[in-house]
């Protein structure tokens, strides 16, 4: 055995030495080329070509490949090593199978299908399905020019018939710092059906905590450039992501697989840029605070709920009634005069907007309608009359078009919207629209824009209006939309992404048991898939959790099971670590003894340790008796823009997404967490946020939900 693993080391070590010499001899000759800077558009072009060259070879020479997979094609009679790589480096001899293998490349999905076994392993090829025989799997760390180890996973000749997950466990159990990172050379099987599905369909995928959602959706965007690049482009791809924390948390990932300009965004962000308004809304931390205040004075959550009736596709429904009925109304009363004795019946401008420009939306329609009066003046204006008389008429009608323009409505969606909800004084919407929406609804929503307030949940209504009276310009499509944490997004929101998308072009990931902000998303994904002809969607379930250990997987199940009893429990990989420790605070108090848990997780040699309290208040409270104790600590707020690693103490609703190598629950107690689904589903997203090690503290009792 020994024996077997130092021959491998020292072929590998061989192998590596003569494809860095390649790989650097190619970036010689590449560097040697003067880099052209005239301005011939051709010798640009293959400039450019070749600067992109230099810089992946240049990044490649570092860690040319992870991973070596052994392949016998069927009729060949050839037995192949195919080297895998982040980045693919091809032979210069035409013909030849490439030095290293891009992990994108059709053949390089044998690396990651295969599960082992005696029977033939096929990869579906441009040129058909190819089978063959796979004879060795193998996993290769190589940092800095450096072979760091050689673990072979598969082996055709040995006893053990499957894939090992050996390897994958050696990586799940290091430590993370401040940010995701890329999977390539462990991505499961399970995850490589997902990246590389096809592209034209919407792809919604539940995964437990901690299966890769994430970084499944960020591997899939890679792949996608990859394997369709006369399709799509870069900027027109886009993850949305629910704040600027989390954006920051997983901003790495593709540029570490060699991929930049992909819009990485949250929807707030992007809608107000549609809009181009000067509106904000109002802080996200007042809604949170309302919703995840300890205790069970949280309001009840119904399809009257605000953010629930504002996602829901009834109200987008509304919304196309409304605008129509704002039709008949656009062009303004009375026919138009640009001087005395002129006059443009509003008969003939009434048909022009109800007929000539109908397939036009209403912005688009008005625009063209006030243009053709413009010509129409021009024409009148060259009917012979003095010099005197024509400056006379320009000048008036010149003003007269200005007044005439300003009476015709903008169409812009914050003044359309406050019509809508300030018809509760008596404005013209009739109550066949007035009636769908529920009373609270109205109320707080005429109160807020009375204020100038608009919250997130209105901004799906009003980029949604925007579109109806203005169209969709062709700048703003995109090629490929990915959705995270799609259980916080309202059917409302996805629906309206589809106007912006080719072909439903989406990856939709989610978990429906960390649905913590059930008041505004998804209660089930019917809710989605309903959104799609069946043909145009697929459904993936992602069931093992990669995150943590086995004994955390354990413990959250638990809360799963007896707290939300959805069903949808992890399945650990088998990662084993220390035993969660559940613990009562000790006689020396509840904050003394969150420090010193604090400090003995910080003695060990994780990267990141959190705090995790029930409220924003009580994160507060302590990080400033943390920083007074002289702990090195943050703490993360709703308006964070940036994750700093290190120790950390927040609310337990603002980690979902994150991740640490410790997490201290504090108070996880009755007090602290109702006996409702929602508080267990908290509860559940705290413990899943840790790698290594999970201790929760708590006074008098615990939880039902909580195996002490
Ligand atoms: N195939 C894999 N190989 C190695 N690590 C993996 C793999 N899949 C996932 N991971 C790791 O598991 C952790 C969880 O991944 P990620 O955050 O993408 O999951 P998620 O499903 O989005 O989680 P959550 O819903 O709980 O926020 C990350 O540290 C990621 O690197």
């Amino acid at each position: 055995m020994v024996n077997d693993f130092q021959s491998a080391y020292q072929e590998e070590k061989q192998r590596l030495t003569q494809v860095m010499e390649e790989i650097d001899r190619r970036l010689q000759k590449l560097r040697s080329v003067p880099v052209y800077t005239g301005h011939d558009f051709t010798e640009q072009a293959l400039e450019a070509g070749r600067e992109e060259r230099r810089q992946a070879l240049s990044k490649s020479v570092h860690e040319p490949y992870f991973g070596r997979l052994d392949f016998e094609e069927k009729g060949k009679g050839e037995r192949k090593p195919l080297y895998i790589g982040k980045i693919g480096v091809d032979r210069e001899e035409v013909g030849e199978y490439p030095l290293v293998i891009d992990w994108r490349a059709p053949v390089a999905s044998l690396f990651y299908s295969f599960t082992g076994g005696q029977d033939l392993a096929s990869y579906e090829a441009p040129e058909g399905l190819i089978e063959g025989l796979v004879y060795l799997k193998r996993n290769v760390v190589i940092r800095q020019q450096i072979l760091e180890r050689v673990a072979d996973t598969y082996k055709r000749e040995s006893d053990e018939p499957a894939v090992s997950d050996e390897f994958l466990v050696y990586r799940l159990g290091e430590n993370k710092d401040n940010r995701l990172r890329d999977i390539v050379s462990t991505i499961q099987a399970e995850q490589d059906q997902i990246i590389r599905a096809e592209r034209s369909k919407a792809l919604v995928i539940q995964g437990v905590a901690g299966s890769g959602k994430t970084t499944v959706a960020l591997h899939r965007l890679a792949f996608l450039l990859y394997q369709y690049k006369e399709q799509v482009s870069a900027e027109k791809m886009i993850i949305f992501a629910p704040n600027h924390m989390f954006l920051d948390y997983i901003s790495d990932v593709l540029p570490e697989l060699g991929v930049g300009s992909i819009q990485q965004r949250t929807f707030n962000d992007w809608a107000l840029g549609i809009l181009d308004t000067e509106f904000q809304t109002a802080p996200a931390e007042e809604a949170l605070q309302t919703w995840f205040e300890a205790g069970t004075n949280r309001p009840a959550v119904d399809e009257t709920t605000p953010g629930r009736f504002k996602g829901a596709l009834v109200f987008m429904r509304l919304l196309e009634g409304y605008v129509q009925q704002l039709e008949p109304l656009s062009v303004p009363e009375g026919d138009f005069s640009p001087w005395d004795g002129a006059v443009l019946a509003r008969k003939e401008i009434l048909h022009w907007f109800n007929e000539e420009y109908k397939p036009y939306p209403l912005a688009k329609r008005t625009e063209r309608v006030l243009a053709r009066i413009h010509r129409w003046i021009e024409m009148e204006l060259k009917k012979p009359v003095s010099a005197v008389v024509l400056k006379e008429r320009k000048k008036k009608a010149a003003q007269r078009e200005k007044a005439y323009a300003k009476k015709w409505p903008r169409f812009e969606a914050v003044t359309m919207y406050k019509q809508l909800f300030q018809a509760v004084k008596g404005q013209p919407v009739p109550s066949s629209i007035m009636d769908e929406i529920p009373v609270n609804v109205l109320k707080q929503t005429a109160a807020d824009l009375k204020k100038n307030v608009l919250r997130e949940e209105d901004l799906p209504a009003l980029v949604y209006l925007h579109v109806l009276t203005h169209d969709i310009d062709s700048g703003s499509r995109f090629d490929h939309v990915v959705i995270d944490e799609a259980q916080d997004f309202s059917p409302f929101h996805t629906a309206l992404l589809d106007l912006f998308v080719k072909g439903h072009s989406f990856t939709i990931l989610g978990d429906l048991s960390q649905g913590i902000h059930e008041y505004k998303g998804v209660h089930s994904w019917d809710e989605v898939g309903s959104l799609f002809n069946s043909g145009d969607t697929g459904y993936f379930a992602l069931t093992r959790s990669y995150r943590s250990t086995l004994e955390i997987i354990e413990f959250a199940n638990v809360i799963l099971e007896r707290g939300v009893r959805s069903g949808i429990t992890a399945v650990p990989v088998f990662r084993s670590g220390d035993p969660v420790r559940v613990l009562p605070y000790g006689p020396q108090g509840r904050r003394e003894h969150l420090l010193s848990a604090l400090r003995e997780l910080a003695g060990k040699e994780y990267r990141t340790v959190s705090v995790l309290t029930r409220t924003l208040r009580e994160a507060e409270e302590l990080h400033a008796y943390f920083l007074e104790q002289g702990m090195d600590i943050h703490l993360i707020d709703g308006s964070m823009k940036q994750y700093e690693g290190g120790l950390s103490v927040l609310p337990v609703y603002l980690s979902k997404g994150l991740e640490f190598d410790a997490v201290i629950v504090a108070d996880a107690d009755e007090q602290h967490y109702a006996p409702d689904a929602m508080d267990a589903k908290l509860l559940y997203v705290g413990c899943t946020r840790a790698l290594h090690e999970l201790w929760l503290l708590y006074s008098e009792r615990l939880p039902a939900y909580v195996e002490a």
